[in-house]
């Protein structure tokens, strides 16, 4: 635990990502469990640049691109975007980024997300941090985010508690499996939360 990913030993699977040595770090828990307004603040705190999978795709359906339509909807519905198209997104933004630490926020979301980005980075990430968060709090905060989002309503919002219910919780449990998982209890004020969070990093950063 706590060494720098040496994505170098992967170039066999032909990633751009195979030449540059990263450290990531995956963000997971529910819609609403708090895991952007954290990340603001380990980015703060301890270096690292923020990518969440989310603002991601909100930013590439904006661009006009070709995926847009299909971004819009699978958002709509709550379900998860093609992980070819999440990945290409997470590689473009690490690469494009001069840091080589990187919280990725809300990936990955299902199996197919976690198999197919250790398949095409070889990434292994550092640790999994996981914001536990009762199904009510986490609607209430959805339902007064007042961020303009198209499935922050509540015939959405029951989608998504579905799906990470099904496909989100499984890969956690995957890595829990492995040891890799950080829990942290996400129903509590910002502020004891982020406590707790920086348990999570400050050995790490020791280390480094
Ligand atoms: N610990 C907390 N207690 C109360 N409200 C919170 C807490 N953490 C985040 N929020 C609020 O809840 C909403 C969802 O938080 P956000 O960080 O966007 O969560 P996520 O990225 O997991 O969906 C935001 O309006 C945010 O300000
Ligand atoms: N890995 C991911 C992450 C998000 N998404 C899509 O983007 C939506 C919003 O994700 P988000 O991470 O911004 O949402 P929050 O958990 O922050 O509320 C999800 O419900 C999915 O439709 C995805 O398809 N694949
Ligand atoms: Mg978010």
């Amino acid at each position: 635990m706590g060494s720098v990913v040496d994505s170098s030993n992967n170039e066999a699977n032909g990633s751009a990502l195979a030449n540059k040595k990263v450290t990531v770090v995956f963000v997971l828990g529910g819609p609403g469990s708090g895991k952007g307004t954290q990340c603001t603040n380990i980015v703060q705190h301890f270096g690292y640049t923020h990518l969440s999978a989310g603002d991601l795709l909100r930013a590439e359906m904006k661009s006009g691109s070709e995926n847009g339509d299909m971004i819009q909807n699978m958002i709509k519905e709550g379900k998860i975007v093609p992980s070819e198209v999440t990945i290409k997104l997470l590689e473009r933004a690490m690469l494009d980024n001069g840091n080589d630490k990187f919280l990725i926020d809300g990936f990955p979301r299902n199996e197919e997300n976690r198999a197919a980005f250790e398949a095409v980075t070889g990434i292994e990430p550092q640790f999994i941090l996981f914001f536990d968060c009762s199904e009510e709090e986490m609607q209430k905060r959805l339902l007064s985010r007042n961020q303009g989002r198209d499935d922050d309503n509540i015939e959405t919002i029951k989608k998504r508690f579905k799906v990470y219910m099904e496909s989100s919780l499984p890969v956690i449990e995957y890595y829990n499996v492995k040891g890799k998982v950080r829990k942290i209890d996400a129903t509590k004020p910002v502020e004891e939360v982020f406590e707790a969070v920086k348990t999570c990093f400050t050995p790490v950063a020791a280390s480094s």
